[in-house]
């Protein structure tokens, strides 16, 4: 496949919730070995449309292709075909508490992939130390370590199988600025290292800049915009201007209650 070719193709895509439609017709393509970052203000959809395209969600309407599968069906083997290929860094990292960090970070090696401990253990530690983890790391519980190294395990975890198309649902969210960089940094050079296509959520401009190829706008249920982070700055488009630059003032209304 060319970088050229879509890994992932979204078309038409539509998503409600009884009146509430989210999703109103999303066309997207992202480009296998590109990097797409997808805005948009908070309840616009992000999360909704970054679960229907890893199969945690089911569209009303539209499809979706992956590596030239059809997933929308949403049958148990899309959702296979989907965990085989894909690795995820949830919004405030989802580590188990009652597992080791090591555990976490191999949880699909042992459980889905069936590998032995010692050999999972090795793939873990090998990853820690791609996310500049000491192995020692590795023996702790979840609840013992920051934020920042919570993140820095979280991505460990989504790197462990290899993936071909990495998720990352706010990775820089609840994280000072410093090690929002950091991670942003970390998932540059992991996403480089595999070759993979990635495809990540955030309202995070910093965050938005660093790690994306194209930087896509949602607004009321579809894509109103994209281009590189340079373009960003002088879209042309007044409600990603308005969203770039933060201001309350614009064409984007928040519903904000008067008391
Ligand atoms: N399972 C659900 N059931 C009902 N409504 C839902 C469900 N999931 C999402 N929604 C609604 O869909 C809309 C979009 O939510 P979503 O979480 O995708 O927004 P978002 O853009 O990711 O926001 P944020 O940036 O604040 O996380 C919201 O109005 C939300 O209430």
């Amino acid at each position: 496949m060319s970088e050229t070719t879509p890994a992932i193709t979204v078309r038409d895509l539509h998503k409600g919730f009884d009146s509430n439609q989210v999703l109103r017709g999303v066309d997207l393509d992202v480009n296998k070995g590109r990097s797409l970052v997808v805005i948009g203000g908070s309840g616009t959809g992000k999360s909704v449309l970054l679960k229907c395209i890893i199969g945690l969600m089911k569209p009303d309407r539209g499809s979706i292709e992956v590596d030239g599968r059809n997933i929308s069906r949403h049958s148990d083997s899309d959702r296979r075909y989907m965990t085989q290929l894909t690795g995820m860094l949830f919004q405030g990292s989802a580590l188990f508490d009652s597992l080791k960090v090591w555990e976490n970070v191999a949880f699909r090696l042992l459980n889905a992939e069936r590998k032995p401990r010692k050999e999972a253990r090795e793939k873990a530690i090998e990853c820690l130390a791609q996310v500049g983890l000491a192995p020692e790391v590795g023996d702790l519980q979840p609840a013992a370590l920051s934020g920042g190294m919570q993140k820095r395990v979280s991505l460990a975890r989504a790197i462990a199988s290899d993936p071909h198309i990495l998720f990352f649902d706010e990775p820089t969210t609840g994280l000072d600025p410093i090690m929002a960089d950091v991670i942003n940094n970390l998932i540059v050079d992991r996403v480089k290292a595999l070759g993979a296509t990635a495809v990540s959520i955030t309202h995070d401009m910093a965050s938005a800049r660093k790690i994306a190829d194209e930087i896509a706008m949602l607004y009321q249920g579809r894509i109103i915009w994209r281009g590189s982070p340079d373009e960003i700055e002088n879209s042309g488009n007044p409600m990603v201007d308005q969203f770039v630059h933060g201001r309350a003032e614009g064409p984007i209304k928040m519903a904000v209650r008067k008391s």
